[in-house]
């Protein structure tokens, strides 16, 4: 895709930035060891393990037939039934709803976690696609459980879209990792001495993707509940894995490989299995280099400050390089003034999933103490790009995502009067936002626009977009010039507590027309600027 995208660069952000400098944490950030477990003390339960079966009995509910249910986030809802005991399900939740936006919901929260837990933890590469819908009732029933017989489990996977192979792959893929607990199948687990819960095991590494579930399995040594359990009723891998007469967990025993590359393609089927009125987006790959909240401020003395960071994908530091922005004015015309240089430090560094085998590194624009350009405001811009020299003699290259550039707007943005008034017990703030408005735009209205976390009754999560307007500014502060106009809003930190990410962006309606910038956290921006 071409950048600027909110949706895909959401996305594409959630995906990649995993480890290292602007790294977002919820993600992989939660996976680290792969042990990891968030919700108590229970011996081998696991933050991975608990978000790949909270995808799968999301996606469970599906019907191929009336292409009802998929993976919807109607597992918020779908809690109190038999066939989703334990507390994973609302323990994954819960904390993968902390990245929802207006951009992701619930249900891309879900299918992320998912296939970042496989990716992170040993599995194979899961192709991402967004945009799934968040459901607001439950689905109908339908997730296999283990008392039930293999003639049911086998019209269960038929309604969710799965043949009788494809469902013994993804029964093995999903039961690589993590195991059944005491506490939710008391007649399939039992109780030792001296403990308050127990999980027991599908193979012997729960943490990590291998093909230990079938290698296990088909030499004898399991110790799989659903295998070895002692009331055979709810054995139902061990009826699933051989009712092809262990023709496919025998190949999967014999190759690591084939295993996880017909997991991937499994997995990524789950992941996508969604409700028949639901478009996905394409396949989300990194952009190779990719900006990031690139703002521009209207700074009231004939210039404008563009601030930002950009992200250079499989790209290693180097001493010899150097990097540039170059742009265009408004006009579309360069200039030889029209460019700055791209700054970076050992901290800017990441990586990618899986401790990644190449290096992420990021840029400041401008130089890296000041991380800004300074453009004239008369000028301004309507484009950038990106020319570097790896200065091994091979020449410039340049980034420009072929020939399109990087497109910026520069009708509306934040005015450096933009100030705070910190509570005197500093536990409160509040913003006051002026936005620029070029002279040329005929505004029916300037406003922000910021996420609200909210939650249901019924118990579930979601976002909605709110909006504070602007009024136009007077007053001798407001330094408008004939180039711009002045707006300005009051914004209380108090609005924001609800708000995450903490972020908003500025809107211009004009015409039919609706213009924005990139979002930004105000009150970080502002970094305790006071108003006068
Ligand atoms: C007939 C189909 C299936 C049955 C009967 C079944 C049954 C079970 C049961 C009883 C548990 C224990 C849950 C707990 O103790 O909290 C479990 C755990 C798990 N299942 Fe399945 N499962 C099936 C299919 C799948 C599939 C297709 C996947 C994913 C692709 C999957 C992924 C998992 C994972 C990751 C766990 C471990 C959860 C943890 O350790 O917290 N299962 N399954």
């Amino acid at each position: 895709y071409t950048w600027p995208d909110p949706q895909l660069d959401e996305l594409e952000s959630l995906v990649y930035d995993q480890h290292g400098f602007n790294s977002r944490g919820i993600l992989a950030g939660a996976l680290d060891p792969c042990s990891r477990f968030n919700f108590g003390s229970t011996v081998n339960r696991s933050n991975v393990a608990d978000w790949i079966r909270t995808a799968y009995h999301d996606m469970a509910t599906h019907n191929v037939e009336d292409g009802t249910g998929g993976l919807d986030a109607s597992i918020q809802f779908e809690q109190d039934r038999a066939e989703n005991a334990g507390d994973g399900f609302f323990n994954s939740i819960r904390h993968l709803s902390l990245g929802i936006t207006r951009y992701a919901g619930v249900a891309d929260l879900i299918a992320l976690g998912a296939k970042t837990a496989i990716e992170q933890c040993g599995g194979p590469k899961v192709p991402f696609r967004g945009g799934r819908v968040d459901a607001t009732v439950p689905n109908n029933p339908g997730v296999p459980e283990p008392q039930q017989g293999l003639d049911s489990h086998i019209a269960a996977f038929a309604r969710q879209g799965f043949t009788q192979t494809e469902m013994i792959t993804l029964v093995a893929c999903g039961h690589s990792f993590g195991g059944v607990q005491h506490s939710a199948f008391p007649d399939t687990v039992p109780l030792p001495d001296g403990v308050d819960d127990v999980s027991q095991t599908f193979d012997s590494t729960p943490f990590n993707f291998d093909n230990a579930i079938a290698f296990e399995y088909v030499h004898g040594t399991t110790n799989n509940p659903l295998i070895v359990g002692h009331n055979d009723t709810t054995n139902s891998d061990k009826r699933i894995f051989g009712s092809d007469g262990n023709a496919t967990m025998a190949s999967f025993a014999a190759s690591p490989d084939l295993f996880k590359s017909t997991c991937g393609t499994l997995f990524a089927r789950m992941l996508d299995t969604v409700p028949k009125d639901v478009q996905l987006t394409e396949v989300i790959e990194p952009l190779p280099v990719k900006p990031q909240t690139m703002l521009l401020t209207y700074m009231g003395d004939g210039t404008l400050k563009l601030s930002g960071q950009v992200r250079f994908w499989d790209t290693a530091e180097s001493t010899s390089r150097s990097a540039k922005i170059v742009w265009a004015d408004r006009a579309g015309k360069t200039d030889t003034s029209y460019t700055d240089v791209l700054s970076t430090n050992a901290d800017m560094v990441a990586s990618a999933l899986n401790g990644g085998n190449f290096s992420v590194l990021w840029y400041n624009v401008g130089p890296i103490d000041k991380n800004f350009s300074v453009l004239e405001e008369t000028a301004g811009i309507s484009k950038f790009w990106f020319e570097i020299d790896e200065g091994d003699g091979s020449g410039v290259r340049t980034e420009d995502q072929n020939g399109v550039g990087f497109v910026l707007q520069d009708s509306v943005m934040l005015a450096d009067s933009s100030c705070e008034i910190t509570s005197s017990s500093g536990s409160s703030s509040n913003a006051t936002i002026d936005i620029a408005v070029r002279a040329d735009i005929q505004p029916s209205r300037v406003y922000i626009e910021y996420d609200l976390f909210n939650t249901a009754p019924s118990g579930g999560s979601y976002t909605t977009v709110n909006t504070t307007d602007a009024q136009p500014a007077s007053g001798p502060s407001k330094r408008a010039s004939s180039a711009y106009n002045i707006w300005t809003l009051q914004l209380s930190d108090s609005i924001l507590t609800l708000s995450l990410p903490r972020t908003i962006n500025i809107a211009v309606d004009a015409g039919d027309r609706k213009i924005t910038t990139a979002s930004f956290a105000p009150f970080s921006l502002l970094a305790g600027k006071q108003c006068k």
